[in-house]
């Protein structure tokens, strides 16, 4: 179980996670499993990989563009699966997280998508808009096949909402620092503390914290009052800027936040 021992062995160190959203084959499969490699190699302890797809609403644009040069460049499901595929030839330790959307996955068949997720090498998943009652209505999801669901709390989550998916949520939670789409330049550093608190009443589950985050200040201070940190768009915007080498600049610009928070 790599996603539960990356976290119990942070946990024993006293260390917070650092994990790193990209979109998967952004901007092409050869770079994009370069990329991963490298955030690996600087330590980011869990790698998030977005399937592109085509109407990604809780997506800002950075993120669209991406999934839009990932999708250009012939991504897919089936190829995402041989990205993951192709990075477990030489790293079998980090582990890997999906996030997508419902409608992708029941186009590929759930059953399917998740078994032949977890052959592999995926960890976990993140369904963006798969809401808890539905799970527990669907047999096919619940067969995980070994698959960790990952469930998003978002600060309108209504109490008791909020402690179904703290129950739920395997691996660890994602709260969201803020409701509306990914990206943007901060993250609410005064309701974090708070919200992360409220969760962590009714589990034992890591929560880590995501949305906004996009310097080593913010990283540290959000690191801080919870169990770990994600960012996404501030990563991706460096794959967009620098389409030519783009593992050499995401290097760059992530290893000061994952010491940000060491
Ligand atoms: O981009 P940000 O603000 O750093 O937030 C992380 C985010 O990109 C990543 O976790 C993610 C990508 N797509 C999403 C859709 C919804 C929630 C979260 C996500």
């Amino acid at each position: 179980m790599r996603l539960t021992d990356t976290f119990a062995a942070l946990r024993e160190q006293n260390k917070k996670a650092f994990i790193a959203y990209i979109a998967a084959g952004d901007p092409n499969f050869d770079k994009s499993l370069e990329i991963m490699h490298t955030l690996a190699d600087i330590g980011a302890d869990v790698l998030e990989l977005g399937l592109p797809f085509s109407d990604p609403l809780a997506d800002g644009i950075v993120n669209q563009m991406a999934a839009d040069r990932a999708l250009k460049a012939g991504m897919s499901t089936a190829r995402t699966l041989d990205l993951i595929r192709a990075f477990r030839e030489k790293n079998q330790s980090t582990p890997l997280v999906l996030f997508t959307y419902l409608n992708p996955i029941f186009t590929y068949g759930f059953g399917k998508f998740q078994k032949e997720a977890v052959d592999a090498g995926a960890d976990g998943v993140l369904l963006l808009d798969l809401p808890p009652d539905e799970a527990a209505l669907s047999e096919e999801l619940a067969q995980n096949h070994g698959l960790s669901h990952i469930r998003l709390i978002a600060p309108s989550t209504p109490p008791e909402r909020v402690k179904l998916l703290a129950a739920q949520s395997e691996g660890f939670i994602y709260a969201l620092s803020r409701t509306g789409v990914t990206g943007g330049h901060s993250a609410p550093a005064e309701t974090i503390p708070a919200q992360v608190a409220a969760i962590k009443q009714h589990t034992e589950t890591p929560v880590c914290v995501g949305f906004g985050i996009s310097n080593p200040e913010q990283a540290a201070l959000v690191a801080k009052s919870s169990d770990g940190i994600i960012v996404g768009s501030a990563i991706v915007k460096q794959v967009e800027l620098n389409l030519e080498n783009p593992a050499q600049a995401v290097r760059e610009f992530t290893l000061p936040l994952i010491q940000a928070i060491r």
